[in-house]
């Protein structure tokens, strides 16, 4: 039985994970929120789950790497100095960072990068994507994501072609951008949308997240997946073999 520890564990995904622990037939090794001490739980624990925020990722690397335990980081809103520190741990221990635990977006992401490959320059894309209002971070990790296997069917970088939000006069779309657009409200657990866009014809694929359970589920299964590997960083399409 795995002994998975929660940074994170009081919020939405946190209480989430818990329970998909159980129902995976795991054991709960205790959680930390802001102000605890990560390293209260290394010693109880085999592998840890990070669903907190970007400020606490430097602290759970280092206690992850203290401990020597594999960590799976869902925590969303990262910035390129922060991919830079998961790189650094990975050399270290093993470890999974995703936007997006679920089996559905895993899929989504592969055939975005396939769609935007076969089709070319002319193919316009937009990705639009939705979430409760509790939200924090824009565009979401899944958009974002979404928009780097659209950069990497396209073979260009995301961070040269990404349009983040829109607003006045901004003149008219440029080829070969990526574009990016938030919505927030109520309680969607997250909807996403990759609008391919040509003179005449528009191609879509949409995943819906009808609660927080598939992202647990996901990432207890990522949990157990990166147990007893070698360091190094991994990826979800690993985890569920597609
Ligand atoms: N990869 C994926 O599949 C998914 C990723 N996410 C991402 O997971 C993250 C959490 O989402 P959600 O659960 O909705 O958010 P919540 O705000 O509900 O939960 C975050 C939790 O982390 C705690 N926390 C904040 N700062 C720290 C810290 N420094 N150390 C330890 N714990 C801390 C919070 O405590 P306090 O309230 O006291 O601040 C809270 O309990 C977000 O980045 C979200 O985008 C969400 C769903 C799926
Ligand atoms: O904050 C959320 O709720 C979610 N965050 C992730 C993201 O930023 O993509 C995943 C999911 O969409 C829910």
């Amino acid at each position: 039985m795995a002994r998975i520890g929660i940074i994170g564990s009081q919020g939405r995904m946190g209480q989430a994970i818990a329970a998909a622990i159980g129902e995976a037939g795991e054991q709960f090794a205790g959680g930390v929120d802001k102000g605890e001490d990560v390293s209260s739980i290394t010693q109880a624990a085999d592998v840890l789950i990070d669903f907190s925020s970007p400020a606490a990722l430097e602290g759970n690397l280092d206690a992850a790497m203290a401990a020597g335990l594999p960590i799976v980081i869902g925590t969303t809103g990262l910035e390129e100095r922060h991919h830079w520190l998961i790189d650094a741990a990975a050399q270290a221990i093993p470890v999974l960072q995703t936007g997006n635990t679920s089996l559905g977006v895993t899929l989504l992401a592969h055939l975005v990068r396939e769609a935007a490959a076969r089709l070319g320059d002319d193919w316009d894309i937009e990705i639009v994507e939705t979430h409760h209002r509790m939200k924090v971070d824009a565009p979401s990790g899944t958009a974002l994501l979404l928009g780097e296997a659209a950069a990497k069917g396209r073979e260009v970088s995301l961070a040269d072609h990404a349009v983040r939000g829109r607003d006045g006069i901004t003149g008219r779309r440029e080829a070969g951008t990526i574009g990016f657009a938030a919505l927030r409200g109520g309680s969607v657990a997250g909807d996403h949308t990759v609008h391919f866009l040509a003179d005449n014809e528009r191609l879509s694929f949409s995943h819906l997240a009808e609660n927080r359970g598939i992202f647990a589920k996901g990432a207890v299964r990522a949990a157990q997946w990166l147990m007893g590997k070698q360091p190094g960083r991994y990826t979800m399409p690993e985890v569920l073999g597609l």
